[in-house]
């Protein structure tokens, strides 16, 4: 149990946010598909990395880091020479990463090694099946050690053949898409891919992985409908690249500011971006924040004191700091299209139900939905996580206002932020200091009243 901060006046602090998961995972996948080494400069190193990174070692990839004088970490990799049947078969530990159990078994099959999967508890009962039974359908061999179409299972790539389409039910996932298009330069032929009729989970994300394979050098193209893909057989080019700092990580420090009615400011936020989390400068704004992207690329977020519900469809991960905003709100809100996130870390609907409730919310969650009415008083309560990193950072939200809140196995952020505790102590701490414009300098502390920062991780 975590004793959360709780503070009585404005919080006033610059936060470095650390390097963005999604995109972190996506080029690491990318560069075992280049022709020659690659490069990434401020990686994140959180745990989903840490698994990512050990999966491609274990598939060949040579895997070098360097820690940078600004604490950033540089990863250059070595893509495995030539790709093609080996002996053996390797073991591949997913943990609760998505992107690992979704995008792994398509990069293994494509480069031709055998792999079994297995991953924490938590990860054997997320959704797997539809990207498994396309590479069933491309020629690999699926063998289940479970129960069909979860964790664990072996994946024998066979002689993965050609076909004219692929269709893929994309309403669990958009891992599922994006596993293959991250494959398909190392397909025999390439791949073409359909999203099934319904749904398509997350879309952004499918976007961020088209775009972030056109960007370093593979040639994809996306039907005028946007359900559907055409990916290019071929090495990409040796790539170097630096990744954006992690927006929906950003989003609980964001949220901190219409809380405590304080300013947050978060440095190098990309004026353009393929992240959802780019969306809280439409968000919060909505909710009464005062929101302002610098030339600087520092984003500013001030709190006005007044914190608005909201009618908000498709926030995808964004949800559980959204749901918790929400709570703190003074009008009720409701988040739609949101059921395929009792697949993520755990069924957040029924999580952020359970959890919002005993602080005095009135929550319903239906089966896509959920609708939150504040409470006129919230309770201080133990909450827990699930072993669910954004249920933990959304509790420590509520624990910003709720003094005595206190938070269950908050290391759970490791997943992606494993300084969380450290920089949310450090912006709690920045609570009635005076407003100062943002810093130039992200790690520079002004003296004497200044604006704190409570910095952690690298820059680009
Ligand atoms: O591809 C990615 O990096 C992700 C895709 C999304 O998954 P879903 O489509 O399963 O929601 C998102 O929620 C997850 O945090 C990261
Ligand atoms: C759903 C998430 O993660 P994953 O990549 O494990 O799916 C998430 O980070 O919100």
């Amino acid at each position: 149990m975590w004793d959360a901060p709780s503070v009585t006046e404005p919080i006033n602090a610059t936060v470095l946010v650390p390097a963005s998961k999604s995109l972190t995972n996506r080029y690491l996948v990318l560069a075992a598909l280049a022709d020659g080494p690659c490069t990434i400069h401020n990686t994140l190193i959180s745990r989903d990395s840490e698994l990512m990174l050990d999966a491609l070692a274990a598939l060949g990839v040579g895997v070098e880091r360097t820690v940078q004088d600004d604490r950033s970490t540089t990863v250059r990799l070595t893509p495995p020479a030539a790709a093609g049947p080996r002996q053996g078969i390797v073991h591949i530990d997913c943990g609760l990463a998505g992107t690992v159990m979704r995008f792994v078994p398509a990069l293994a099959a494509a480069l031709g090694v055998s792999a079994h999967f297995d991953g924490d508890a938590g990860a054997r009962v997320r959704p797997m099946r539809p990207v498994l039974d396309a590479l069933a359908e491309l020629g690999a061999r699926i063998e289940y050690a479970g129960q069909p179409g979860f964790l664990p299972f072996t994946v024998h790539p066979q002689q993965l053949g050609q076909r004219p389409e692929v269709r893929i039910d994309a309403s669990g996932s958009s891992q599922f898409i994006s596993a293959m298009l991250l494959a398909g330069p190392a397909l025999p032929g390439g791949l073409r891919l359909r999203a099934a009729d319904g749904a398509v989970a997350s879309p952004e994300h499918i976007q961020m992985t088209v775009q972030s394979m056109n960007e370093l050098g593979a040639t994809v193209s996306t039907d005028p409908d946007a359900r559907g893909w055409q990916v290019a057989e071929g090495r990409l080019p040796a790539f170097s690249v630096s990744v954006e700092p992690d927006l929906s990580n950003a989003g609980p420090f964001l949220a901190a500011a219409l809380a405590t009615a304080g300013t947050v400011r978060i440095p190098h936020w990309p004026r353009h971006t393929t992240q959802i989390g780019g969306r809280w400068r439409q968000i919060l704004p909505a909710m009464g924040a005062r929101v302002e992207l610098g030339a600087d690329a520092v984003l500013t977020v001030r709190g006005t004191g007044t914190i608005g519900g909201i009618d908000y469809a498709d926030a995808a991960e964004l949800t559980p700091t959204l749901a918790a905003l929400c709570t703190l709100a003074d009008s009720p809100s409701r988040l739609t299209g949101i059921g395929h996130l009792r697949g993520h870390e755990t069924d957040r609907l029924a999580a952020l139900e359970r959890e919002l409730t005993r602080v005095g919310a009135t929550v319903q969650a239906t089966e896509d939905t959920l609708r939150i009415i504040p409470p006129a008083t919230r309770r201080a309560a133990d909450m827990l996580s699930y072993e669910d990193h954004r249920m933990a950072t959304a509790a420590a939200l509520i624990g910003l206002v709720t003094p005595g809140t206190r938070v269950e196995n908050i290391a759970t952020t490791a997943k992606t932020m494993p300084d969380f505790a450290r920089m949310w102590e450090a912006m709690a701490a920045t609570a009635g200091t005076a407003d100062t414009p943002a810093a130039g300098a992200p790690s520079s502390h002004t003296a004497a009243g200044g604006s704190a920062d409570a910095a952690a991780g690298g820059r680009a």
